[in-house]
């Protein structure tokens, strides 16, 4: 268990708590516009988008995230209130109810001035980190102007968590427990992600030049647990990352290689057991349930492939455990207080973000929690 502190039982100077997401439709209606809203001007093509729609119609035009989130917020502020911490925790999404913007108002007009953001996202590249500055910012903007004055700051992307990597590696064991396959050479670990541009791959990370930090953090994160999960069951077990959810035009280069293909060599190459584990995602949302559970699934029943889908950390209470870790962790710097960044694999990234760091590279555009 990550330790969480008790002399640290406190987010001060912090008056609210926000969940920030990506959100999603809850019902048929709210598909096309939601589409629209997350693409708008990104040149995603029509065909796509209609092809994404499609996805979201097969489960009664219901994304699971929203319900996701409203389950973490609940959980969230469990643990807080466990700790004697009596803080709101709010929730905003990027593409749908309840939108941010709006959140952040009603915070302020219930008294709140300094807020303490948490994304639904632990890596670092422009979609899973800067993109959400880029969200507070314009809300803040918007309240501003409206002659509220608050500040939002941000707890540091948590893929280098201990907790995060820890609840994974435990999540796989016992996949790798329940599939059964006792042959080390018959069974692989397919470790997923969203794929995402090369160019945005190679521009992510703290702005140092290096890049790729993208990749590299869920190549570590696949490291730590085959060895953790192989050291728990005395295996010798194997595994790759793979990408799910590519979209944009074809011409343009995304990481792979694709699950599908990933899994189609695999049983070329006489593997017949197969345990996808989603590490990319924090939640079941859709593209787990449609990528991994329909589409990736349909792929490995015509393969022959035995497949069992490793859940996501969801509310997991050690992985809800570190993000609160990592509240109080961002409350201590904010007062000053020297405080240990507890990080595995790899380092902790910083909690303000460099300047240049995961960059927008359509445009530059104001983001908060940062130096730039
Ligand atoms: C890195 C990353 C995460 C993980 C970090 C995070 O969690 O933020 C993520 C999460 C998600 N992505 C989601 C949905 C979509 N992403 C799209 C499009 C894109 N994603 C991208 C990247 C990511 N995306 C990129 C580079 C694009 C293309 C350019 C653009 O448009 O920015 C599109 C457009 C259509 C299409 O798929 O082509 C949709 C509908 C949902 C909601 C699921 C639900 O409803 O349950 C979630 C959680
Ligand atoms: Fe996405």
């Amino acid at each position: 268990m990550p330790t969480s502190q008790p002399a640290a039982a406190s987010v001060a100077p912090y008056d609210a708590v926000v969940l920030v997401s990506f959100g999603g439709p809850e019902g048929p209606e709210e598909v096309m516009p939601f589409l629209r809203r997350v693409t708008g001007g990104r040149g995603i093509p029509d065909e796509r988008l209609a092809e994404v729609a499609h996805h979201y119609d097969r489960f009664g035009g219901k994304s699971p995230i929203n319900d996701q989130c409203r389950e973490l917020r609940a959980a969230l502020e469990a643990d807080l209130r466990r700790r004697g911490i009596d803080v709101p925790v709010l929730w905003g999404n990027r593409n749908s109810e309840p939108f941010l913007t709006d959140t952040l108002r009603d915070a302020y007009d219930a008294g709140a001035r300094r807020v303490l953001a948490v994304t639904t996202s632990a890596y670092s590249c422009y979609s899973s980190c800067r993109q959400y500055r880029e969200n507070i910012a314009d809300a803040l903007q918007t309240l501003q102007d409206e002659g509220r004055e608050l500040t939002v700051d941000k707890v540091r992307q948590y893929a280098t968590h201990p907790s995060f990597a820890r609840v994974n590696a435990r999540l796989v064991t016992d996949a790798v427990r329940q599939i059964g396959q006792p042959d080390d050479d018959k069974l692989r670990i397919v470790f997923v992600t969203h794929s995402i541009p090369e160019a945005m791959d190679d521009t992510s990370g703290p702005g140092d030049g290096e890049g790729n930090l993208y990749e590299h953090q869920h190549d570590e994160i696949a490291h730590v647990i085959l060895d953790e999960a192989g050291f728990t069951l005395d295996r010798e077990l194997t595994g790759a990352l793979v990408y799910c959810s590519r979209s944009g035009p074809p011409t343009q280069p995304w990481l792979e290689p694709d699950v599908n293909d990933h899994l189609r060599s695999l049983a070329a190459d006489g593997i017949t057991d197969v345990v996808v584990a989603p590490i990319g995602f924090i939640s079941d949302h859709m593209e787990v349930k449609f990528d991994l559970d329909v589409e990736a699934r349909e792929t490995a029943d015509e393969l022959g492939l035995n497949m069992v889908r490793v859940p996501t950390v969801g509310v997991d209470p050690e992985f809800v455990i570190g993000l609160v870790d990592l509240m109080t962790e961002r409350a201590a710097q904010a007062r000053n207080v020297p405080v240990e960044m507890v990080a595995w694999p790899g380092e902790a990234m910083p909690p303000v973000c460099r300047p240049g760091c995961c960059p927008n590279l359509r445009e530059a555009r104001p983001a908060a929690c940062g130096m730039d």
